[in-house]
């Protein structure tokens, strides 16, 4: 059956990163049926909204969403219900992708292109998982109230329910049973929390350690306080496997994961929800106003997300690893965008690519 991907390149960087992961899907995937939306600031411009209902649809109706990036300076000043920003959070949210798969992996070419030493994060694998359509994020009430005193208030609530809580726990679960073996000190799922300080901390812990006794206790689980992990990612990030972590945790640990990789432009996500319903895949980067429309943008994150959608919604592990392959193979030839500390632009970097496929 004809398999349908939705690609969404958004702003920014987006557009000329998602045309790279375009070109790689036509070779690998020929015979996969495109189309193609508006979204974000990109859809904001046209209809004053950056997620209309046409292109919620569509992604509904998609096999795999493949989104570039959002959001940008030009948005800014525009009401804060109508920012490219918004409209992924209802992405997300409308289609239930709950579970956010983030792979910190340090291909072994860029392992001197980190800003940690080489011997820190040669050979480094860590899956975050990360809880993509609930806590802080999208907690009511949350507001800026004027106190009418010169004052005002911006408040927004980190809530949690339990059944949220325990089904991304129970991927981060599967998860790590597939990859038994890597980290060291940590190596299992590393549940990260505040919970000495949050109520909805406190609970992320109590009902991830109540799963873990119901239906994982054979499997290793750790805790630990989301700062602490954020040290432990730069003190000796290969001790660590698989870490779960809430909406915001995961957002923040994941970026500084990206540099133990070489750039945040190696960084790729899938955004899973039921088995059966539609993944969005996207770059862990946002829009990168500052190098847009230079042709200066790492396309790595997008072509590996492309990767991920191959591997996680449509079946075709082969296609998926010809990907990983190609890309470890240009960088291992040398091919390198600036953020890599090398000259080729994002196109030249595609090329790389897709000759070594
Ligand atoms: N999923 C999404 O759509 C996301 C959107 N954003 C939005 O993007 C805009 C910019 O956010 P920032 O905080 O600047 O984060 P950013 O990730 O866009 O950029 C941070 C830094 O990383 C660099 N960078 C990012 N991707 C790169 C790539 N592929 N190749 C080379 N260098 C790359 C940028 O040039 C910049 O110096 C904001 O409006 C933000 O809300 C941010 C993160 C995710
Ligand atoms: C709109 C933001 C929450 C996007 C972001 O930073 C992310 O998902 O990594
Ligand atoms: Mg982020």
């Amino acid at each position: 059956m004809t398999q349908t991907f939705l690609l969404l390149p958004g702003d920014g960087i987006g557009p000329e990163v998602t045309e790279q992961a375009r070109r790689v899907l036509d070779v690998v995937a020929p015979d996969l049926k495109f189309s193609e939306g508006l979204f974000g600031g990109a859809s904001y411009d046209v209809h004053g909204v950056p997620l209309t209902d046409e292109v919620l649809n569509q992604a509904r109706q998609s096999d795999a969403i493949l989104m570039g990036a959002v959001g940008g300076p030009k948005w800014a000043k525009v009401a804060r219900n109508l920012r490219p920003e918004m409209g992924l959070l209802k992405l997300r949210k409308e289609l239930d992708v709950y579970a956010n798969l983030r792979p910190a992996f340090c291909f072994p070419a860029l392992a001197d292109a980190s800003s940690l030493k080489r011997e820190f994060v040669e050979g480094l694998d860590i899956m975050i998982v990360r809880e993509l359509t609930s806590g802080v994020y999208f907690g009511e009430p949350r507001g800026i109230d004027d106190l009418g005193n010169g004052e005002r208030k911006g408040y927004d609530n980190a809530c949690y329910t339990s059944s949220e809580i325990r089904r991304v726990a129970r991927v981060a679960f599967e998860i790590a049973k597939g990859r038994k073996g890597k980290g060291g000190a940590y190596p299992g799922v590393t549940s990260t929390d505040k919970s000495n300080v949050m109520e909805s901390g406190v609970l992320w812990r109590e009902e991830v350690t109540k799963l873990h006794q119901e239906e994982f206790a054979n499997e290793p689980l750790d805790h630990i306080l989301a700062d602490a992990m954020a040290m432990q990612l730069v003190k000796k990030p290969k001790d660590v496997n698989v870490i779960l972590a809430d909406n915001l945790f995961g957002d923040i640990l994941s970026d500084e994961a990206s540099q133990l990789t070489g750039s945040i432009g190696m960084l790729p996500s899938a955004a899973l929800g039921e088995p059966g319903t539609p993944g969005l895949y996207e770059p862990v980067h946002g829009s990168a106003p500052d190098i847009a429309g230079k042709g200066l943008a790492n396309p790595c994150a997008a072509i590996l997300s492309a990767e991920m959608a191959l591997r996680w919604s449509l079946d075709r592990a082969d296609a998926a690893d010809r990907i990983w392959n190609a890309v470890g193979k240009a960088l291992e030839d040398g091919a390198r965008t600036a953020d890599l500390g090398g000259s080729m632009s994002t196109a030249q970097m595609g090329d790389a690519i897709i000759a070594a496929l």
